[in-house]
């Protein structure tokens, strides 16, 4: 009965609005990840109505000390994960750096949107690179991978607490509160904000942290609908990149006080070259690993890379 009514009367049945809820941090750059993630979808799927359901995250209202001491990532995403769980939205778009290895245990990850800028910016009123600093200047972070290799580099630096989103922290800087930070070149392509930018650090010289500028899009396990919506907007050479830098970080399986940085890019031959690096956050110390090999072995490339730098690591590195 039910498939001869949408026999007899087909364009009803087609025209049914379907609707998406995109939960987001209310932040300006998580809202500007769910725009870009609506638009993506509207231009794939011209019928969707699409509303964007903005959250305030536990990690947004503490802006006071580092996240690193008040408990790390999972304070971004809680409010989120519940969204989901609850059907207020059907998927959540996160920054990828800032979600936990392990995504919760009914979703999935339905995207990973092309790759921004992996690069850190150098934003300074008073020099146009990192190294062109006079001794004893401040720069404010609150990334220890940021720290530690700003100390890794130059010693001379004072290194300073600077939490906040990325206007918070840009208006610090304009305070003299310090005389440089470092944000990452994605959040301020996505805000528009690039005109702050004195220089943008290589990898060579400041390994991006894992996933940098990627987007990551999750959904309730088992929605088959917004399966394949997703499925349209999945950039699979980014997904396989991230695959291995994650897999690295979850083998390694640092403390939110440990800095890691981890960076895998195509080589124009197409296999994959991953970078990974661990260090303390005093800058004293330091080990990096490297692996060449096939794409469809990222995971493979990851975790071996990961187990290398916990061997060179040790057990009392953080002694
Ligand atoms: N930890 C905050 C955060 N999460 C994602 C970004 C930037 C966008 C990205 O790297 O994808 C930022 C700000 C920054 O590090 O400057």
């Amino acid at each position: 009965m039910r498939y001869r009514l949408v026999k007899e009367n087909p364009k009803k049945y087609g025209s049914m609005t379907e609707i998406l809820k995109i939960g987001t941090r209310a932040s300006p750059l998580a809202l500007a990840q769910a725009y870009e993630t609506r638009d993506r979808l509207l231009a794939a799927f011209p019928d969707l109505t699409i509303e964007i359901v903005e959250l305030t995250t536990t990690g947004d209202k503490i802006l006071d000390r580092p996240l690193a001491e008040v408990g790390g990532k999972g304070l971004f995403t809680k409010e989120l994960d519940e969204a989901l769980a609850d059907g207020r939205a059907d998927i959540s778009v996160h920054s990828m750096k800032d979600l936990e290895t392990s995504i919760p245990s009914d979703q999935a990850l339905g995207a990973v949107l092309e790759r921004e800028d992996v690069r850190d910016a150098f934003i300074s009123p008073k020099a146009a690179r990192l190294e062109d600093l006079p001794a004893g200047s401040v720069v404010g972070t609150s990334s220890l991978r940021r720290q530690a290799q700003i100390k890794l580099k130059r010693p001379d630096l004072e290194v300073v607490t600077f939490r906040g989103n990325v206007q918070t922290r840009l208006r610090k800087l304009a305070e003299g509160q310090a005389d440089a930070t470092l944000l990452a070149m994605a959040g301020l392509n996505r805000l528009d904000k690039t005109d702050v930018v004195s220089s943008a650090l290589e990898p060579e010289f400041m390994l991006p942290a894992v996933a940098q500028g990627a987007i990551a899009i999750t959904y309730r396990k088992g929605d088959q609908k917004v399966a394949h919506w997703l499925g349209a907007l999945n950039h699979e050479p980014t997904r396989i990149r991230v695959t291995a830098e994650r897999a690295m970080l979850a083998t390694l399986d640092g403390s939110c006080r440990t800095p890691i940085a981890g960076l895998a890019e195509f080589t124009p031959d197409g296999q994959m070259r991953l970078r990974a690096l661990v260090a303390n956050p005093e800058g004293t110390l330091c080990y990096q690993a490297e692996r060449l090999g096939p794409p469809d072995e990222a995971e493979a490339m990851g975790i071996d890379a990961g187990r290398e730098l916990k061997a060179l690591m040790g057990d009392d590195f953080f002694g």
